[in-house]
């Protein structure tokens, strides 16, 4: 993984080594040696034809369970990756890019490890442009394919695609092998897709309860036992024969204008780069024996995993951080911090189950409780807050740390999330979908899932915060290094001996009605309070 830091000043602050050659290259390939396979001729005697692997949010072959059943079941694997235009279109509700560049790159990172990876053993990645409903159905004709394999999803959208996959393999007719050739009988059968449970560290299957009983109240769920990792075979091919294997696009042909990350954390997509983040932040740095000390920070690589790009793509499976963590806490230590990382990801797959429970309410302006406040949608309010330019340090050091990296920490946005909602009283789906387009680890159950429970509509009635952002800012940045780094002008006005930060830190968003948070008071309190602690801090330098 490469950190970059910009060489201008304040940028010292935030040094970050990068991660040295011959650790990218170590690590994965003794992780892969210990999670492959030593029996390889182990597959089913029953195994016939091809078969699909229709990658989707599943980027890996470590632990990837579709990938594993096409292999076992089949005497050919054609792995696939369709490029559906509809991720590059626009955002539901108010037309932002539905994926934006930076997470753009990183998917195009992730697909070309993943091919490569696949080439290691001895398989290769076809990519297609299109619809999977058009392009799936149309492979398994020319193919002759028995089952498509793919990782199932909870949402909305994906599921309509898979229902759409499923509808056209059924106008597709393959004649069953063994009987065409005898000439006996001859029956023809559509080929089946088959979707797997993958994305989570607790198996669905496994929950001790029905998914419809989710409690609502996460600190009631938990406790449930973890499947270890899958284990493939070394050797995966031979591939069936394909003319042409197909070129991952350019960010120019997915209408998008490339973008630097010319400061902060630079996230490589990929397998190999998130096996590597998981060597450095667990082995090498050792750095979860300190990871419930540290996890609230905001500036910087080290303060939490950073672990989330590669999960919500699939290029890191949850269960082999369980085994990481667990074989940490054998060979190491186990504390709270150990911990800590679990109830983390236990979190993680609490929005996904609840994903399952509640279905497209999570999307819906109510939430799952369907509660009924009004909302603003006051587009110079959102758009000060999108662009960085509220007036408020944090804010906008957050929201500029999230347009340059597509990346922020999740104490940045529990606060810019409150001060939208609560603050300035904006549509909290503006804000989702704002995520949406920036994030590198957008998933729709926890940006969603998240975002209800930030502004109060989420399922758990007791989960209504609000975030005091000068109590925010002096408890997570008392000495301002966060908003110094990102928001380097306010260092330049201060050198100027300019009088920081009444010129520059005029807030420039109108406080328009809060009536529906009630909190109109608290916000102009606010202001004047995040401006004093600004200037004591400034002064301090
Ligand atoms: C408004 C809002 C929107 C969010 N949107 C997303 C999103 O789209 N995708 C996403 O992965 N996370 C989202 N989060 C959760 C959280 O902020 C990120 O997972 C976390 O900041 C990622 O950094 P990390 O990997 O260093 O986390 P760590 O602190 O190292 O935690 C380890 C892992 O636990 C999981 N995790 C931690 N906190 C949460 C949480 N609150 N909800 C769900 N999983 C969690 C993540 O997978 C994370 O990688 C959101 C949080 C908020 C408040």
């Amino acid at each position: 993984m490469s950190l970059s830091s910009s060489s201008s000043s304040p940028s010292q602050m935030y040094h970050v080594p990068e991660l040295d050659n011959n650790d990218m290259d170590h690590v994965p390939d003794h992780t892969f040696q210990k999670y492959t396979s030593s029996n390889s001729t182990k597959r089913g005697s029953t195994s016939k034809g091809t078969s699909i692997v229709w990658f989707r949010n599943d980027l890996r072959i470590l632990d990837n369970e579709p990938l594993y059943k096409a292999w076992l079941s089949s005497q050919t694997v054609l792995p696939v990756y369709c490029f559906d235009p509809r991720l590059f279109a626009t955002t539901y509700h108010f037309g932002f890019p539905k994926t934006g560049v930076l997470r753009a790159q990183f998917l195009l990172e992730c697909l070309a490890d993943l091919r490569k990876n696949l080439m290691k053993r001895g398989l290769n990645l076809l990519i297609l442009h299109g619809k999977p409903e058009d392009i799936i159905p149309s492979l398994a004709e020319a193919f002759g394919v028995h089952t498509v394999y793919a990782q199932r999803e909870t949402c909305s959208e994906e599921l309509n695609v898979e229902r759409s996959v499923i509808t056209g393999l059924q106008q597709v007719v393959i004649p069953c092998p063994e009987e065409s050739s005898t000439g006996v009988t001859h029956s023809n059968d559509s080929p089946k897709l088959q979707l797997i449970w993958g994305s989570t560290m607790y198996h669905i299957d496994d929950l001790s309860f029905d998914v419809t009983c989710l409690p609502d109240v996460y600190t009631q769920f938990r406790q449930c036992s973890i499947r270890t990792c899958i284990k493939l075979p070394a050797f995966l091919g031979p591939p069936p024969a394909v003319e042409e294997w197909g070129c991952l696009p350019s960010l120019e042909q997915l209408g998008l204008c490339s973008q630097k990350v010319s400061k902060g954390m630079k996230f490589v997509g990929g397998e190999t780069a998130a096996l590597s983040r998981v060597y450095e932040y667990f082995w090498k740095k050792d750095l979860l024996k300190v990871y419930k000390e540290t996890r609230n920070g905001m500036l910087g690589s080290d303060y939490s995993t950073k672990f989330s790009p590669w999960l919500a793509s699939g290029s890191l499976s949850p269960r082999f951080i369980h085994e990481e963590v667990k074989r940490y806490e054998n060979e190491r230590q186990a504390n709270s911090s150990t911990y800590w990382v679990l109830f983390e990801l236990i979190w993680r797959d609490y929005f996904r189950f609840l994903s399952v429970k509640y279905g497209n309410s999570l999307f819906y302006i109510g939430g799952p409780r369907k509660v009924q406040r009004s909302w603003s949608q006051d587009q110079n309010l959102f758009e000060s807050w999108k662009d960085g330019r509220t007036g408020y340090p944090l804010i906008d050091a957050n929201m500029k740390e999230l347009s340059t990296t597509g990346f922020m920490s999740n104490r940045g946005r529990q606060i810019v999330c409150s001060f939208l909602v609560r603050d300035m009283g904006i549509d909290w789906r503006m804000g989702a979908e704002w995520f949406e387009t920036c994030l590198l680890d957008y998933d729709p159950c926890s940006n969603y899932g998240n975002w209800t429970y930030g502004s109060g509509v989420g399922n758990d009635p007791r989960e209504d915060r609000y975030f005091s952002i000068p109590k925010q800012a002096q408890t997570y940045d008392p000495e301002g290094e966060y908003v110094a780094y990102w928001l380097p002008q306010l260092g330049k006005i201060q050198k100027d001996k300019r009088n920081f930060p009444g010129n520059l830190y005029i807030p420039q968003i109108v406080p328009l009605k809060f009536g529906n948070t009630g909190r109109k008071d608290k916000f102009s309190g606010a202001r004047r309070a995040n401006d004093r602690v600004s200037e004591r801090r400034w002064n301090m330098r």
